[in-house]
């Protein structure tokens, strides 16, 4: 429970973006939705002389909570699944992009149609009910956040489309993406109103339909040790991801040994022996520019010794020298296998969040140069546009095994579809 509220708090940033810009979408050319009970003064009816005011104002309806029902259904909140949760060997092929246009939510029922926002004639010499000036800002739409603001909705037409693929843009969902969201959102729609949290939860839902095919913990081999290579660009977060599951899978009982493959850089290897130390898991290290295969094949043989249950491999980044890189990988894979011809049995990519749509192409260099079978996604609580997931999603259909929310060892989590989805475009739970 207190991990999830922690998750979301962290999240928080990355859903601000396209939640702040649905609000000011609907806003933008939508209307609140009971009008006739706000009406505005007429300037053209003449007012007679001030009359004494009644002794209390008229009784205006409070506006009708709205009562849409969130499709989106949060599960309860659980604590970090250790890696025992995982399920049983599962090397599934990847999931199929998704096919477009899928079937949709369920059509929400047409508003009523509004009426006639003026009262054909108003009383006279009764003061206008007072109503919040519309539209405006951040701040006049954070204040009718706290009251009871009026529902904004909107017609869902093509101006209303191009904002929202835009917004959607703007949070690094990718062109082809935001376009076959909006498209999916729109099915059926067309020209009916639409409040914030309508729109809200159409968007959370398209998102889970993309994510949920991806969101699947790291397979477990009956394998000793089960091989873990872990790819990157320096600084995407390897070292701190390596140490999170290390202790992960620590506490669930398994007996872990590291290797600190990227021997190219001092720093690299001591700060890996930092979090070796954090996770309480040995950390084999190897002199400052020696061969990482060489490395990769004795820590192999040490953790076969120990009977260790996973060895984990840390690598270099450096992308300057691709060709370099790609012999690099190459040789660790090619010396591993003469201890065990199936490893490694996992290779994942880690990928910095605040990179934005440069993760992208990152996999798909990485996909070249090794065979990445999952992704991790660090760095979710440091970017405001989370929606770079949901283009790799989209674009790749590689598992997201885990998502790392802050610099903590326990600040790693399992990808959870709904949960992302809620915080990203800023739905109640
Ligand atoms: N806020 C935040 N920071 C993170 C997260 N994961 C890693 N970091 C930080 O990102 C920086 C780089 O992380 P490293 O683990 O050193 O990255 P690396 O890929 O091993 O980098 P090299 O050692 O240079 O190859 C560090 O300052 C980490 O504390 C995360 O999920 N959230």
């Amino acid at each position: 429970m207190a991990f999830f509220s922690k998750l979301k708090e962290k999240l928080f940033k990355s859903s601000s973006k396209i939640e702040e810009g649905l609000d000011a979408i609907v806003e933008d050319g939508g209307e609140p939705d009971r009008p006739s009970e706000q009406p505005e003064p007429r300037p053209e009816v003449p007012q007679p002389p001030a009359p004494e005011p009644p002794a209390s104002p008229p009784e205006l309806p409070e506006p009708e909570p709205e009562t849409q029902p969130q499709p989106v259904e949060l599960p309860e909140p659980e604590t970090v699944p250790v890696p025992e949760h995982v399920p049983s060997p599962d090397p599934a092929p990847r999931p199929e992009p998704m096919p477009v246009p899928a079937p949709g939510p369920e059509p929400r029922p047409e508003p009523e149609p509004l009426p006639d926002p003026m009262p054909a004639d108003p009383t006279p010499g009764i003061p206008p009910a007072e109503i919040p000036p519309q539209g405006g800002g951040l701040l006049n739409r954070l204040f009718k956040r706290g009251a009871a603001a009026p529902v904004m909705r909107r017609t869902l037409d093509d101006d209303m489309l191009e904002q929202l693929e835009e917004l959607l843009i703007s949070a690094d969902m990718g062109v082809d993406t935001a376009l076959r969201v909006t498209a999916n959102m729109a099915e059926g729609r067309f020209g009916k109103k639409l409040s914030t949290d309508e729109i809200k939860s159409l968007l959370a839902q398209e998102v889970t339909r993309i994510m949920e095919p991806v969101a699947k913990p790291m397979p477990i081999y009956p394998k000793r040790p089960q091989v873990v290579l872990v790819v990157g660009v320096n600084g995407s977060g390897k070292t701190t991801t390596i140490g999170k599951l290390a202790s992960q899978f620590k506490a669930a009982g398994k007996k872990v040994v590291i290797a600190a493959g990227d021997t190219f850089r001092a720093a690299a290897v001591e700060q890996l022996q930092v979090w070796g130390d954090r996770a309480g898991v040995p950390v084999l290290t190897a002199p400052e520019g020696s061969d990482p295969a060489s490395l990769a094949f004795d820590a192999m043989a040490r953790a076969q010794e120990e009977g260790a249950d996973l060895l984990m491999i840390d690598t270099a980044g450096r992308l300057q020298n691709r060709a370099d890189l790609m012999e690099e990988l190459a040789k660790i894979v090619r010396v591993i296998r003469k201890k065990d011809e199936t490893a490694p049995h996992n290779t994942l990519l880690v990928l910095d969040a605040t990179t934005g749509q440069n993760a992208l192409s990152q996999v798909e260099i990485f996909r070249k140069i090794s065979d990445v079978s999952g992704l991790v996604m660090t760095k979710l609580d440091g970017t405001a546009k989370g929606g770079v997931l949901v283009a790799l999603a989209d674009r790749f259909g590689l598992p997201i095994h885990a998502i790392g929310v802050g610099e903590q060892i326990d600040d790693l989590a399992p990808f959870d579809p709904e949960d992302f989805a809620a915080a990203l475009t800023g739905l109640d739970a």
